[in-house]
């Protein structure tokens, strides 16, 4: 079923701390098609991306995936590149469960491992590509550094990294110009004041946004080849990094 979030929708007491609990499994297609500018865009490429990079006999992995919409686009372009298998990780036990129902929907030739686990966690080896599509913005700061390397380590030469987030702009008017252009896509999507403002602070303690700068920043520290960002819609960006075959 897919319903509507309703979630900030009448005035709270006190706004808690936002959790991708039972509540926002039921509602987060919903959720994140009217709140993420160019979220179906980003998707709709994976395919392509993943024909691109995926090799046999590797693995990919979709970290912090949520109901499997990354790992369903994925293993579209994996079909023909088989042997490959999926590992699909995220740390909500509710989002895991939902997500194995869904894939049971699918038939494919690639199998998906899911796995509920912290991504901090997660045993990266022989990955050809890895796709955090909206999740490192979820993880403290400090710790994103040791993971990016950690990815980098355990990706094959020529192997990819995609990390799609939302991101700080490098000019702070330019910004303004986005956070708006973003809260006038969601008032365009049907959510209300009290909505945006409630939301944005759920949000605020447990999503910590960084610039394009800082992302590559890290990548270059972890040895990545070749990056960039290769989508932006207003405040949300999708990067790609390559690891070199020398
Ligand atoms: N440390 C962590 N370990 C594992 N999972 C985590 C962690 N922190 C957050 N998550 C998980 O990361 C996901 C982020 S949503 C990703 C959308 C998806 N990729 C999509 O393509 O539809 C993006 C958003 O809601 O803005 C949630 O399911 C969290 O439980
Ligand atoms: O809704 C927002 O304002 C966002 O910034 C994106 C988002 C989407 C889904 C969960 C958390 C944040």
């Amino acid at each position: 079923m897919n319903h509507r979030d309703t979630i900030f929708s009448k005035p709270l007491p006190s706004v808690a701390d936002f959790s991708f609990d039972q509540h926002v499994v039921e509602v987060f297609p919903d959720m994140i098609n009217r709140s993420v500018p160019g979220y179906s865009s980003i998707l709709q490429t994976l395919p392509q991306l993943a024909t691109r990079y995926v090799q046999p006999d590797s693995t990919v992995y979709d970290l912090g995936c949520s109901l499997g919409a990354a790992t369903l686009a994925l293993r579209k372009g994996c079909e023909a590149t088989a042997p490959v298998q999926i590992v699909a990780v995220d740390n909500s036990e509710a989002m895991i469960e939902r997500a194995r129902l869904h894939l049971q929907g699918f038939k494919s030739q690639v199998p998906v491992t899911l796995r509920c686990e912290d991504i901090r966690e997660t045993d990266i080896t022989n990955a050809s590509m890895i796709v955090l599509n909206f999740t490192l913005q979820f993880v403290p700061r400090e710790e994103r550094q040791r993971i990016i390397s950690t990815l980098f380590s355990g990706l094959r030469p020529g192997g990819a990294l995609m990390i799609a987030e939302k991101i700080i702009a490098e000019d702070d008017t330019m910004n303004d110009v986005l956070v708006d252009l973003h809260h006038d896509f969601k008032r365009a999507n049907g959510y209300s004041e009290l909505e945006i403002s409630q939301k944005r602070a759920a949000i605020e303690n447990v999503m910590k946004i960084d610039k394009l700068s800082d992302h590559f920043a890290r990548f270059k520290e972890a040895g990545f080849a070749h990056y960039g960002c290769w989508f932006q819609c207003f405040n949300f960006a999708a990067m790609l990094a390559v690891k070199g075959t020398d």
